[in-house]
């Protein structure tokens, strides 16, 4: 009997200890009333469980701090442009353990995930990489993946068929970061069952999977299903096939070609083979997706608004002259102002990086936009989703307008109200590289071709699985439960520019 009650005892403390102090010690903080065992868990799984849509719910009913409960974990969600910089910028705190374990089993102690020591040495070294030279190999690079793709367009236009734009637009930087940074090509556009790019699918779904489950999935310490250790399987024997054909390369053909990411790597010191692979699989992800997903948006709300369109194309055209080439030079890309504005809109509206950063608190804080107090071992979310949509800084956010990117507007606005990638010490170190590659690439699409959605606009839904990209649907499951989606149907027409390409 006194064992009984022994173990009863103990429980209810563990329990009151997990679940209820900690909600009643934050009380001060407004936010939806969590249930005892599950928190907010069953409201955030709403809207297709695509979390930053719920937040902008939450926000509005309270304000630009609230706190969500995921089981036992507490979440304090903030999108004020003053509390961003203190926490990201003034004091930039950690990243959080669930970002860190949940992406692990891929990303390993890769730049996005590797500790605030180790960060600043191994960011300063590729960082000095990341210059104008090296955005001009991305340029030369660029010219062979953007002939298959633009040939590719021509034949569907040909066939008078629709296309998934951003299907294609994924194997394109697929290929094209494996050709830039490590001197390799996987040839997914031409070779769509290519192991790679269900790969990285699969990883991205099972991460964050892990990071939404955190509660539980920690408690076991399950980080990797089955699913994802086949997935980073495959990324990892790629990786490693790529450092083995590197290490025994010629030397003449080490002079040959130009330095890339792989060069960089194997020159740090302290960097072991696990952790090169590591770096290898984190840009690999965080490099590809992104961008061909912010494509397909800016494609996306480009085909709702034709005078836009025409705007693209009057510049695009202009800078092109009648030059016979399948792309604009490196220079005059730095030309395209109006196409930069629709680029960056499309980051402000369609944020890829959704959820954003999550960050864990060292010690308490005091937030400068509302003076609440926050205490130490806090994790804090910075959802770009929603700082995006606060209408104090971007009025009417649902209005998809590129004059917000005029100069004189940039210079009206706070600085931390744009937070596509990120800022500070962890800010998107490949920022330059995906804005030049997008600008590059669509300054060629607008050229050459004109897009309609195949689609009602109203049936592209935000479909978010770690990045946030355009979706109408499933269209099939196969036997272990992977699901194919239609991303973004669309029609491509060729202009009248395409006639002397189509005579080479
Ligand atoms: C439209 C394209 C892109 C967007 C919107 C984007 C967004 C972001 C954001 C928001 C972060 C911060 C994540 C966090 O705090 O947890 C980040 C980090 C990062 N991004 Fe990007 N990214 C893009 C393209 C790229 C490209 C092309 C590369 C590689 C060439 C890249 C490599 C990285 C890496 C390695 C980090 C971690 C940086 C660090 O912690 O020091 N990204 N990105």
């Amino acid at each position: 009997m006194l064992q009984l009650w022994i173990v009863l005892v103990t429980f209810s403390c563990l329990f009151l200890y997990v679940f209820i102090l900690p909600k009643w010690r934050n009380r001060h903080i407004p936010g939806p009333r969590p249930s005892l065992l599950l928190g907010n868990v069953s409201e955030l799984s709403r809207q297709g469980g695509t979390a930053p849509l719920v937040f902008e719910r939450f926000r509005k009913q309270y304000g630009d701090v609230f706190q969500i409960w995921s089981f036992y974990r507490q979440i304090v969600v903030i999108s004020h442009p003053d509390d961003i910089k203190y926490i990201i910028v003034t004091k930039n705190f950690p990243k959080a353990e669930e970002f860190n374990l949940s992406l692990s089993p891929l990303a390993g102690r890769g730049l996005l995930t590797v500790g605030k020591s180790q960060h600043q040495e191994r960011r300063r070294a590729i960082s000095k990489h990341f210059n104008e030279d090296f955005l001009r190999q991305l340029h030369r690079h660029m010219r062979v993946e953007l002939m298959i793709l633009l040939s590719k367009l021509q034949q569907v236009t040909e066939r008078k068929e629709s296309i998934d734009f951003d299907k294609e637009a994924t194997s394109y930087t697929l290929d094209v970061m494996c050709r830039t940074g490590f001197g390799c090509t996987a040839n997914t556009q031409e070779d769509a069952s290519h192991p790679i790019s269900r790969a990285v699918n699969v990883s991205l779904r099972e991460m964050y999977h892990n990071l939404v489950a955190y509660p539980i999935r920690n408690c076991f310490g399950l980080y990797s299903s089955p699913a994802l250790k086949n997935a980073t399987g495959v990324i990892r024997e790629f990786a490693s096939q790529v450092i083995e054909a590197r290490r025994t390369e010629s030397e003449e053909d080490k002079t040959r070609r130009p330095l890339d990411l792989l060069d960089i790597f194997l020159k740090m010191d302290n960097l072991s083979d696990q952790n090169i692979i590591a770096e290898i699989a984190t840009f690999l992800v965080a490099g590809h997706d992104t961008t061909s997903h912010t494509m397909s948006w800016l494609i996306y709300e480009v085909c709702q608004h034709p005078e836009i369109e025409q705007k693209i194309q009057q510049e695009v055209d202009t800078i092109w002259g009648d030059r016979q080439d399948w792309m604009l030079s490196f220079e005059e890309i730095g030309q395209l102002e109006y196409l930069n504005k629709v680029w960056k809109e499309t980051l402000r509206k369609h944020p890829v990086a959704a959820t954003g950063t999550l960050r864990r608190l060292d010690t308490d804080v005091t937030l400068p936009s509302c003076g609440m107090l926050l205490r130490k071992n806090t994790a804090i979310l910075v959802p770009i989703y929603l700082v995006h949509r606060n209408p104090e800084f971007w009025p009417d956010p649902e209005t998809f307008e590129p004059e917000r990117f005029t100069r004189e507007n940039t210079m009206k606005r706070h600085p931390f109200a744009f937070q596509a990638f990120s800022n500070g010490p962890r800010n998107c170190i490949g920022q330059f590289f995906a804005t030049h590659e997008a600008l590059t690439t669509l300054s060629s699409l607008y050229h050459f071709f004109t897009f309609r959605l195949a689609c009602r606009a109203e049936d592209v839904k935000p479909y978010h699985a770690m990045t946030m990209k355009p979706s109408v649907g499933k269209v099939s499951e196969d036997a272990k439960g992977v699901s194919e989606y239609v991303k973004l149907p669309v029609w491509v027409t060729p202009r009248n520019t395409m006639a002397h390409l189509r005579e080479e």
